[in-house]
């Protein structure tokens, strides 16, 4: 009797304090909530900026919008402004501004510095994703060069040659009477285009079948972005995990995550990026041309030894390739389904193009230079127009003065605080850019001014402004340039199956994505004859 009673006094005693151990743990936690939440509310710096008290009190809010409502939460803060004026709090540390005459001053300051995007998208090395400013200067530095005006005329043999290609396989398309997927061939091309730019060599994407590209890995990619923004971890996490596991279980994700650009069974090239940087830093070139690339250009410059590392110098190819790819082919898409939906806009554009690049003797296709299109004031003002509804990126774009307060109208915000904008909000401010969601060139002709005097130009930030805006817009402007002058000079086209909610924005992935069932812009084609 005594031995069983004093098992059950143990047994009594031991659950007691672990229900009390249990109770305890839960009401620190409770606790602990309650301050940081009254903290937040109540007595953090950024408790004096208006904004939903929810957004304030945790990042779940965020969380909610990008991850169940599948990359909202953009729309979320442009409904906050509508609320709450110009400036929001919109997270527990971030504050967010709308408001497109404060764009270029704030985006222009030197020392500025980048913060969430090495978490957001990895590759933390490269220069999109380097946080400090003075960083970030060296590795731009050692690019600048090759993105030059003058080194860009060097890649412009390399875009003639790839949009000769595309044509042939236009061609295909227009004596097969099938439809062409541009949402496939665009990124086909512009992928070519930098491989050749960066590595000296291409995957012919634009020669395969149906037409491959890198767009389907960097969408799945991208589209973990929200994911790694509330879990930090998850990016380390997947780089940790065996090669074998990521393919079996994240096909997408394995060809940037793991370094490899093999994401589909039919891209088996024997290399990936990771070998190839690797090659060239042991002297293996990869240049099948006599063309200076990319990556000469890093390994010759006078960068530190810690930034020409095989694994900084991938980050930075994967970076600049994906950077080249995706945004390009975008505004290709947004730009052709505008022109194409409206006829008026088409004709006027055809007549220019015809104008300036007239029937030749031998009544043979040409690819237009670049030279003589870039004189062109139609096909700049629909190439202006397509930037500006292609957006370059829909996500917000967090900064931090780092050491110095920010001053926005009567408001000062302190030092370290991550504050935002978003090109989309300039690009439809109604005072600058009246009916804004429609597609019209016309706005662009002539030098005009917004209401403030200012050039519309001014307020054309696709390119992004400062220090961190866009260093590949020379390449990006002569392929744009060269490609929709081809496209329109040469060949007629109708939607086939396609509408506006094939490239219009609707999910922020970074990218501006459109329906997620979307099946690409689908076009029929015809040549023209002369
Ligand atoms: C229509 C085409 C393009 C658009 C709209 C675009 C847009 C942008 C924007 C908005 C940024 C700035 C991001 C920020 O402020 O944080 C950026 C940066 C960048 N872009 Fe582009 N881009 C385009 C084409 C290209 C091309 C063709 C390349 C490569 C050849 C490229 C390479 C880069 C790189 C490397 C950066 C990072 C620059 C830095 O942080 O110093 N982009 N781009």
């Amino acid at each position: 009797m005594a031995l069983s009673s004093v098992i059950r006094d143990l047994k009594l005693s031991l659950s007691f304090s672990w229900t009390s151990c249990a109770i305890t743990a839960l009401g620190a936690w409770i606790l602990g909530l309650a301050t940081l939440a009254v903290y937040r509310l109540y007595l953090s710096p950024l408790s004096k900026f208006p904004g939903p008290k929810l957004a304030a009190l945790s990042k779940w809010y965020e969380a909610y919008y990008e991850l169940v409502r599948i990359g909202k939460f953009s729309r979320e803060i442009d409904r906050m402004h509508d609320v709450y004026g110009p400036i929001v709090r919109v997270t527990p540390y971030e504050v967010h501004i709308k408001d497109s005459q404060f764009y270029n001053g704030f985006y222009g300051y030197r020392d500025i510095e980048k913060h969430g995007w090495d978490v957001k998208i990895g590759n933390g090395n490269s220069i999109l994703t380097t946080v400090h400013s003075d960083v970030h200067r060296r590795r731009r530095a050692a690019l600048n060069p090759m993105f030059s005006r003058r080194s860009v005329m060097n890649l412009v043999p390399v875009i003639h040659d790839k949009l000769e290609l595309l044509c042939k396989r236009f061609d295909e398309y227009v004596e097969g009477h099938k439809p062409i997927n541009l949402t496939k061939a665009f990124p086909a091309l512009t992928g070519d285009i930098m491989m050749e730019y960066f590595f000296g060599f291409t995957y012919s994407h634009v020669e395969a079948p149906g037409f491959l590209s890198f767009h389907e890995a960097y969408m799945g990619f991208i589209s973990s972005s929200h994911i790694a923004t509330q879990f930090p971890w998850f990016l380390p996490l997947m780089d940790s995990i065996p090669d074998s596991i990521v393919m079996r279980f994240f096909p997408l994700l394995a060809s940037l995550i793991r370094l490899k650009q093999r994401a589909k069974a039919e891209l088996t090239h024997p290399q990936d990026q990771w070998d190839l940087v690797g090659r060239s830093i042991k002297g293996q070139t990869t240049n099948e041309s006599s063309r200076h690339t990319i990556i000469d250009q890093m390994l010759q410059s006078d960068l530190p030894p810690s930034d020409l590392t095989q694994q900084r110098i991938t980050d930075e190819a994967q970076v600049i390739i994906a950077a080249g790819v995706e945004t390009s082919s975008i505004c290709l898409t947004v730009g052709t389904f505008h022109i194409v939906n409206t006829p008026h806009i088409f004709t006027r554009l055809h007549q220019e193009l015809v104008q300036a690049f007239p029937p030749n003797n031998a009544n043979r296709r040409y690819i237009p230079e670049l030279i003589e299109l870039e004189k062109l004031p139609y096909l700049k003002a629909c190439i202006q127009e397509a930037l500006r509804l292609s957006y370059g990126m829909s996500s917000r774009n967090p900064r931090v003065y780092a050491g110095r307060e920010l001053r926005y109208k009567e408001w000062t915000i302190p030092a370290g605080t991550p504050v935002a904008m978003t090109v989309v909000d300039v690009c439809h401010d109604e005072a600058i850019f009246p009916d804004s969601h429609s597609f019209i060139p016309e706005r662009w002709l002539g030098n005009p001014k917004t209401h403030d005097g200012e050039s519309l130009e001014h307020y054309l930030i696709t390119f992004g402004r400062g220090p961190r805006s866009c260093i590949g817009i020379n390449v990006a402007m002569s392929e744009i340039a060269m490609t929709l002058g081809t496209m329109f000079r040469w060949y007629k086209f109708d939607l086939y199956e396609s509408d506006i909610t094939d490239v219009r924005y609707e999910h922020d992935w970074h990218l501006p994505v459109p329906r997620l069932d979307s099946l690409g812009l689908r076009l029929t084609m015809t040549k023209v004859d002369n």
